[in-house]
């Protein structure tokens, strides 16, 4: 198959667990980009939104927000300060960017969870975490019990804080700058399947201006959409 028919192509790929399929998937699109590192598959695409459609994502995340939260509490009050937005996928506009995450990784909506919007007030923050939830973790059956752990994320920068609000991928020294309809996809496992903890990131500082992001996340099996 040529690149362009691979993608017209629209294949389902499932959860991308196993992740060739997504990963030449994502490889034969126009305008990636591919971080180079062994220890981790994370792709970046540049406009992939336009700001017109970031904007009224924004205005629903503003509408909806309520304060983030994580999963196996560390003692840290301080670990993820941010605000989160359980976006409608009812909502048109929602739908909308749903099936272009999907249409672009060839991730299957089924596996997706719901889409979330994040927002970052100055001083506000995500600390090095996976996406991933710990298999030993005390609140694993309760986030994996029916849709089982997460494969790929996707997230789309809204816009470009004034100062700060980087995502930075320690272990492979990368940092991210966000910048408006910017999308990032990544694997949170190696090519063998097994959880790759050189995904840890963290969401930096937001120095001056407001971060607004989204993220989904796919799923092993179906998230159980009605
Ligand atoms: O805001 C960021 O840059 C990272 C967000 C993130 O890692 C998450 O929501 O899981
Ligand atoms: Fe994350």
């Amino acid at each position: 198959m040529t690149d362009a028919a691979l993608i017209e192509a629209a294949p389902t790929l499932g959860s991308g667990h196993p992740s060739e399929a997504v990963v030449a998937r994502l490889a034969a699109q126009p305008g990636i980009q591919r971080v180079p590192s062994p220890k981790l598959t994370l792709f970046l695409r540049r406009g992939f939104l336009d700001s017109a459609t970031c904007a009224a994502v924004i205005a629903r995340i503003d509408a909806q927000r309520r304060p983030s939260t994580i999963s196996d509490p560390n003692g840290d009050a301080a670990f993820r300060t941010s605000e989160t937005c359980d976006l409608d996928s009812n909502d048109p506009v929602v739908a909308e960017v749903e099936a272009m995450i999907t249409g672009f990784t060839g991730l299957d909506p089924v596996h997706g969870e719901p889409m979330q919007g994040q927002r970052y007030a100055v001083g506000q923050e995500f600390k090095g975490h996976t996406d991933y939830f710990e298999p030993a973790g005390v609140d694993y059956e309760r986030y994996c019990g029916v849709a089982g752990n997460r494969t790929w994320t996707v997230m789309i920068y809204l816009n470009e804080p004034e100062a700060g609000g980087a995502t930075r991928f320690k272990t492979i020294d990368k940092i991210v700058q966000p910048e408006t309809g910017k999308l990032l996809a990544w694997n949170n496992r190696r090519p063998d399947g097994s959880l790759n903890p050189a995904t840890i990131h963290q969401g930096m500082k937001v120095r001056s201006g407001v971060k607004y992001v989204i993220t989904k996340w796919f799923r092993e099996r179906p998230w159980g959409w009605a």
